[in-house]
């Protein structure tokens, strides 16, 4: 994927003068580099659908099968390596990342190996959930989490790269939402619950938002490797007002789920990360055309997802 990724400067950079809600921009040292190329705080989004779906299953059964959340936890956090090393060499042979100095095939140069690596991940990930299915006697979460997997493929690989038609929030919303959800309740229960359908949309929502803000200081080299993200079409003062209303829908759901009787109480336990939520619309509101700063856009979403999810969990396992 492209990225801006010149060094901040206040010189280059309007909003220094009045940084009201910014973070402070970090020094380009080794360290951080590999920080934002292996992006440990990431992999919340792989954990939270099944911590989601493992407690609402909690909730509704009275039991939790610690082995299995735990096989499934660890053969998602695998599947995101897989994700997030091919992103990068999928995007070094399309040149988008050519200025993404972040980018693992760019720290290392060695494109084949980490091609590989993402490979095993993926590979053991999956058995890991075969072998599940083949001790639980079906394949219900096996066929799930392959055709995530299929769908993730088709948002960067070829021939597909359908993240460069804009498809891939949408792919993101239902493979991060409903389907990892259902798969996480499905492999602890066996069986369905319509409430899936709210709990999947509350965490593909806030995972939507992290992909959709991270396109926001992309604009520029985007258009230019004819990347076609939600942002470059709607462009980034809209871009901003569609976050703020995808945030609305997250604790509106969550309010009118309690509202119709279908949420116990104790999930408005997710109301308590509505500053994320603020601070993330107001940072938008601020700074959608300034590039620089925008970028930490994704990391506010990404600490609203973490806490939005985590109190998802909580108040079911609460009530
Ligand atoms: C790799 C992803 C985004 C990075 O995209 P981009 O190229 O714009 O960014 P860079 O600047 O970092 O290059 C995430 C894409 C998500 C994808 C649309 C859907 C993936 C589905 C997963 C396989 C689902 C895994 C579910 C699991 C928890 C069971
Ligand atoms: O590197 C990124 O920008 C992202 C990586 C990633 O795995 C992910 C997963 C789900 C939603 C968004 C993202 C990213 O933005």
């Amino acid at each position: 994927m492209a990225s801006t990724n010149q060094p901040w400067s206040p010189e280059s950079d309007p909003a220094a003068t009045s940084p009201a809600l910014a973070p402070a921009p970090a020094p380009s040292t080794a360290g951080n580099l590999w920080w934002a190329a292996l992006k440990p705080p990431m992999y919340s989004v792989a954990v939270m659908p099944i911590w989601g779906g493992t407690a609402l299953a909690w909730h509704l059964e009275g039991t939790l099968n610690a082995p299995v959340f735990a096989t499934f936890l660890g053969a998602a956090v695998l599947i995101l390596a897989w994700l997030n090393l091919t992103n990068d060499v999928f995007d070094s042979e399309t040149g988008i990342d050519q200025n993404k100095h972040h980018s693992i095939v760019n720290l290392t140069g060695r494109k084949t190996l980490i091609f590989g690596i993402a490979n095993l991940c993926l590979g053991l990930g999956l058995v890991s959930l075969a072998i599940l299915s083949v001790l639980q006697g079906n394949f219900v979460v096996l066929g799930l989490v392959l055709l995530c997997c299929g769908l993730g493929y088709t948002y960067q690989g070829p021939p597909f790269r359908l993240g460069y038609l804009g498809l891939g929030e949408p792919i993101c919303f239902v493979t991060f939402g409903p389907l990892a959800v259902a798969a996480a309740y499905y492999s602890q229960a066996q069986s369905w619950t319509p409430l899936i359908w709210p709990v999947g949309i509350i965490i593909g929502l806030t995972t939507t938002l992290i992909l959709f803000c991270s396109h926001f200081h992309q604009v520029k080299d985007d258009l230019a490797a004819g990347k076609y993200s939600p942002i470059v079409r709607i462009g980034t003062k809209t871009g901003a007002i569609v976050t703020q209303i995808m945030i609305g829908l997250v604790f509106g759901l969550t309010v009118l789920g309690w509202g119709l009787g279908q949420f116990p109480v104790t999930v408005l336990l997710v109301l308590a990360s509505l500053p994320w939520g603020i601070y993330l619309g107001q940072y938008v509101q601020q700074y959608y055309d300034i590039p620089s700063m925008i970028q930490s856009s994704k990391f506010i979403a990404v600490s609203l997802h973490f806490w939005s999810g985590l109190l998802l969990g909580l108040g079911w396992i609460w009530a």
